[in-house]
């Protein structure tokens, strides 16, 4: 039978991986409070369900920067996708793409940019770190804007990279076959070499991550693509605010997964601040501990215009590849349209914060 749960699709994918690239994926930083909590989140708040609502057609489609999402659902950026399964990002990108979901790719992609494009029939970002080397940003900018993608997203968490004492123990590295084809491999060599204590992640950010960067470098992004832009790793009101004087497109709420700042807010806290902060054109993305297509109704209930799901789509692609991530994004699909029709939601646009209520304790 197929699995009836994301947490079945976790649990095929753990034999699929090695323990290294297992911990690599599912880990978070220090003791893994944020990684925790961000899924503990959504079990505090309960649903307020209406009755005798015409719930015939529920219809979970957003629009997202111009474009219309069929499902309210990305696959957030992650790194090496040909580190669980040999099609990596291009499967990926044909799966988002017949499910009506967002893809954005990774500056750290395994597949071309370009290869990834031509796979891809939904809409599709790219995300950026911002790399010392400023021409290595500028020459991707330049190719996603010629492939096709249609909006940046950088990630604004990651100065550095957080202590996840999983890949520090097992001395993790990315495994030579498996590169960031995007970038010059002198750029990425540090990446596939894990120093005593360390991993191959920390150094090659330690080197090639910019610390630098201010929201005054945002500019010089701005002047060099007219794609709109969005910040990833926004957590208070303060950067919401700071992110829309600086005219960005979209926020994602995020921390990275429980994979940076551990003891970070976790993110579906953070995400009323957030969207109360904003002007109502900015919209807010969510991800974190999204695993049911309940957590997405909490989500949009709570302001989000959409969620991202990270660790899910690499279940779904190391147990089956394209299907796997189609099977992913479609029982998410299957759970959000049946909470919709339960909760008597039958649109996006009914799920206010009066669809929610503290979980009674
Ligand atoms: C294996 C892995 C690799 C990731 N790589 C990136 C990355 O390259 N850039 C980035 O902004 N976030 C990266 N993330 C963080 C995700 O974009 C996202 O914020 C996080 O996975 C969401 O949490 P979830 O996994 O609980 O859904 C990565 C996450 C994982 C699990
Ligand atoms: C080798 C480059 C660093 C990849 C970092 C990927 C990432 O953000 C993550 O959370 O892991």
């Amino acid at each position: 039978m197929a699995p009836l749960t994301l947490a079945g699709i976790e649990r095929a994918a753990r034999d699929q991986l090695s323990p290294e690239i297992w911990d690599f994926v599912e880990g978070g930083s220090g003791a893994e409070r944020t990684l925790a909590a961000n899924r503990e989140m959504f079990g505090r708040h309960a649903f307020r369900p209406r009755a005798l609502v015409d719930v015939s057609v529920c219809a979970p489609a957003v629009d997202l920067l111009g474009a219309t999402l069929q499902l309210p659902v990305g696959i957030a950026p992650m790194a090496y996708h040909r580190l669980v399964h040999p099609d990596g990002e291009t499967a990926t990108a044909r799966a988002a793409g017949k499910a009506g979901a967002l893809l954005v790719a990774g500056i750290f992609a395994s597949r071309t940019l370009e290869d990834i494009a031509a796979a891809a029939t939904g809409p599709l970002w790219l995300q950026l770190y911002w790399l010392r080397r400023r021409e290595a940003l500028a020459a991707l900018v330049e190719r996603a804007e010629a492939a096709g993608y249609a909006a940046l997203l950088l990630t604004v968490d990651a100065p550095r990279i957080g202590r996840r004492l999983r890949d520090l123990r097992n001395g993790f590295a990315v495994p030579p076959e498996i590169r960031a084809v995007n970038l010059d491999p002198a750029l990425m060599a540090a990446s596939h070499h894990a120093g005593q204590g360390s991993s191959g992640i920390a150094e090659h950010a330690r080197e090639q991550f910019d610390p630098t960067l201010t929201w005054a470098d945002l500019a010089w992004l701005r002047e060099r693509s007219r794609l709109p832009l969005v910040l990833k790793g926004v957590l208070t009101a303060e950067d919401a605010r700071r992110a829309a004087d600086h005219g960005v497109d979209a926020v994602v709420v995020s921390n990275h997964g429980g994979r940076q700042l551990d003891g970070a807010l976790p993110a579906l806290a953070a995400l009323p601040e957030v969207v109360d902060a904003l002007p109502p054109h900015i919209p807010a993305l969510l991800d974190g501990g999204v695993r049911s297509g309940a957590d997405i109704a909490v989500a949009l209930a709570l302001g989000a215009r959409a969620v991202l799901v990270g660790r899910p789509a690499f279940w779904g692609l190391a147990t089956g590849g394209e299907a796997g991530v189609g099977q992913v994004l479609d029982l998410l699909r299957d759970e959000l349209e049946h909470t919709m029709a339960l909760l008597g939601r039958p649109s996006v646009a009914d799920l206010d914060r009066t669809a929610l209520a503290p979980w009674p304790v």
